[in-house]
């Protein structure tokens, strides 16, 4: 039995289809979910969170079903952290209120427990220090990491994160990092984001999705392994590529199509096979600065 089971997972709002026939499975480590906008990833996440039910498809969280009994949804959501692309908070809340007041819904309702369960989170996103500012007041990467403190109470076994890293600055992108890395040792991650980046740098296993299906679920190596010899660094701009911009060095990167006389091919990166996995539709996820 694995941590996360999706088989066959379908998902529509209204007419629009969302997700179809989506298999997926994972257990421990971090899984990186890339995928550009309106691809289905945080419609992916919310049916791993529970949150949303999916249409058709089979779906197995810790071996429970999570549209099956109310003891079965309850056990999985004691042992499930979500952190949502939005939060909303309410407006005179201390970052520690707030974090406490999710431990009171996820009924930690032995008060020094739970005191002592709020520090821990807060300290493990570096938030101890700014525990008594209201969240209105804080910065927004410092939100966000608040928002990632709620999602590790209790210490969950699935982890579903989605944009994580969005407003956070490079060194606390680091130390996101350095603590997904530790907790993702006992924890099912499921990270979704647009930073290639970040999937580069944590995650073993890489999952693509786009227009609702999976396009690419492997290991981040072998993604990157796709777009060997498709890149090129070239001094002259390359108008029939995929995508090409010109580097910091004046040279121009060029992905895909035909390089331009005199190009030489360079060591591919996971943007670079992130580009030419989704081809055409590419144009949309990222304007190259
Ligand atoms: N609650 C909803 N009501 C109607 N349509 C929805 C709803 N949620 C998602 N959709 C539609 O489902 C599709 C997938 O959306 P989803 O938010 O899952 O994509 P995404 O990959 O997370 O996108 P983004 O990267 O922009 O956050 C989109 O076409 C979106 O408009």
């Amino acid at each position: 039995m694995n941590t996360v089971e999706l088989h066959g997972v379908t998902k529509s709002f209204g007419r629009t289809r969302a997700l179809t026939d989506v298999d997926l499975t994972f257990d421990r480590g971090v899984t990186g979910l890339l995928g550009p906008n309106g691809a289905g990833k945080t419609t992916l996440l919310r049916i791993v969170a529970t949150s949303i039910a999916a249409d058709k498809g089979r779906v197995s969280l810790l071996g429970r079903d999570p549209g099956g009994s109310h003891d079965d949804v309850t056990a999985i959501r004691r042992q499930l952290g979500y952190l949502p692309q939005e939060l909303g908070y309410p407006g005179d809340m201390t970052a520690f209120g707030f974090v406490e007041y999710v431990a009171v819904l996820k009924e930690w309702n032995d008060r020094q427990r739970r005191l002592a369960e709020v520090r821990r989170v807060l300290a493990l996103v570096d938030l101890a220090e700014l525990a008594t500012k209201r969240v209105t007041k804080l910065s927004g990467g410092q939100r966000r990491r608040v928002a990632l403190a709620q999602a590790l109470i209790g210490d969950p076994r699935i982890l579903v994160l989605d944009e994580p890293t969005t407003g956070l600055d490079p060194s606390q992108r680091a130390d996101l990092r350095r603590t997904l890395s530790v907790i993702a040792n006992d924890c099912a991650v499921l990270l979704s984001t647009h930073q290639t980046e970040d999937v580069a740098a944590l995650c073993e296993r890489v999952v693509v999705l786009a227009g609702g299906t999976i396009r690419f679920d492997g290991p981040v190596a072998d993604l990157i392994a796709t777009a060997e010899g498709l890149v090129w660094l070239s001094d002259d701009p390359a108008p029939d590529a995929l995508a090409s911009w010109r580097t910091g060095t004046g040279r121009h990167h060029v992905v895909g199509g035909t390089p331009p006389l005199g190009s030489v091919a360079t060591e591919p990166t996971l943007e670079d096979a992130y580009l030419l996995m989704l081809g055409a539709d590419a144009r949309n996820v990222r304007a190259p600065a």
